[in-house]
């Protein structure tokens, strides 16, 4: 049933519709009494014959494009997307619910506004560009889906996904454009948490290895650009193997973490970064670090891993670890790849265990 507030609403649309088509064709165009109460349409008016009374051109037209605008309206009120309709200049001629609570303002206050002022200034100037080259050509287009972020009128800030779109009208007639929103302020949550999870290695929090890959490369493009150097350590626990045998899989589990907690708090500075590289193996990107800066880098590591007391898990005083580690540098050229930058540091790690373990190694 349709209730006597969506028959104000429809009253009020017409309303407007009729309005915004006189002004549109610059002709006089009876709007329908403001004061009439709206009521119910009844049988008779549904089912009266039409009048055959013939309509000048001009007013088929505003009456044309009133009807388009009406069921627009209707449309725009009915449906659950944020709908905005503005005209050649940006003004917003008419909007729903659901676009005014994402611009962050009643309905009556927004009709009248340019709607850019609603958007960030990142993405302001080309809109005010579409628009005035549209005014110049008045030729149809489409504009998005695009992301940008729009300004509320509280000036919090929210992103958005917006499509532009021209409305067909009659000819002479003013054209419109209708804008199409959605809030992507969730799905921007939920795919940084994604990101964040994809990047992350469950168990010690570190960055994981599809990560690390990905930072050694840009680590590698910057350092080969401006001919910086750049440091790549790589850490693997000693006797590992025996520590799961005589302390259990789950205290093997928590002594990754603590060592995976030294490792992240001896990270120098934001550009640096510690990662898993794969099971009790981890490894730490030192863009802009020579050889001996990344030794003492190591040399902390070392220190504090060597520290590390497990009473906590219920061990005694006595267990303790320990971590070998292999130091590669690109500084001047002599390697092709960032992946013969591993590679280097990998055999630098062998020598490392090989000439007793808890000790670095740094690359020939
Ligand atoms: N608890 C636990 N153990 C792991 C995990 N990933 C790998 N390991 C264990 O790490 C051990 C690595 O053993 P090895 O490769 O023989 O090396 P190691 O015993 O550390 O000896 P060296 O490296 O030669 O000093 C294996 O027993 C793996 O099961 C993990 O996520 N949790």
């Amino acid at each position: 049933m349709i209730t006597a507030n969506k028959y104000q609403e429809i009253h009020d649309t017409l309303i407007r519709a009729t309005e915004l088509a006189k002004a549109l064709s610059g002709k006089n165009f009876p709007t329908p009494d403001q004061n009439n109460t709206p009521v119910a349409p009844n049988k008779a008016t549904l089912t009266s014959p039409k009048k055959t009374v013939s309509t000048p051109k001009i007013l088929e037209h505003t009456l044309d494009q009133a009807t388009q605008i009406s069921s627009l309206g209707f449309l725009m009120n009915a449906i659950s997307e944020a709908i905005f309709v503005v005209n050649n200049e940006g003004i917003i001629e008419m909007i729903n619910q659901h676009a005014a609570k994402l611009f962050g303002s009643p309905k009556e206050l927004l009709i009248g506004q340019k709607w850019t002022n609603f958007v960030n200034s990142a993405y302001k100037e080309e809109y005010l560009e579409l628009f005035a080259q549209w005014r110049e050509t008045f030729t149809p287009f489409n504009h998005g889906p695009k992301e940008i972020v729009l300004q509320r009128a509280d000036s919090s800030l929210v992103d958005a996904d917006i499509s532009l779109s021209c409305l067909p009208v009659a000819e002479n007639a003013t054209p419109l454009i209708v804008g199409v929103m959605h809030n992507l302020t969730s799905h921007k949550e939920k795919f940084e948490e994604l990101t964040r999870l994809a990047n992350t290695d469950k168990l010690t929090g570190l960055a994981n290895r599809h990560a690390f890959d990905d930072a050694l490369q840009n680590a590698w493009d910057a350092s080969v650009q401006h001919q910086h150097p750049l440091s790549l350590l790589l850490i693997d626990i000693d006797f590992f193997k025996l520590f799961n045998d005589n302390y259990g899989h789950i205290n093997g589990d928590k002594c990754l973490q603590k060592v995976a907690q030294v490792i992240k708090s001896a990270m120098p500075n934001r550009d640096c970064l510690a990662a898993r590289f794969g099971g009790e193996e981890f490894t730490v990107i030192l863009p802009n670090f020579s050889k001996t800066q990344a030794q003492r880098v190591a040399e902390k590591i070392q220190r504090q891993i060597n520290q590390i007391k497990f009473t906590d898990m219920g061990l005694t005083q006595e267990v303790k670890v320990s971590v070998s580690q292999g130091i590669a540098c690109e500084q001047q050229g002599q390697f092709r790849t960032a992946m013969a930058l591993i590679c280097a540091a990998d055999t630098a790690l062998y020598r490392a265990k090989a000439e007793g373990r808890n000790r670095i190694s740094l690359s020939l």
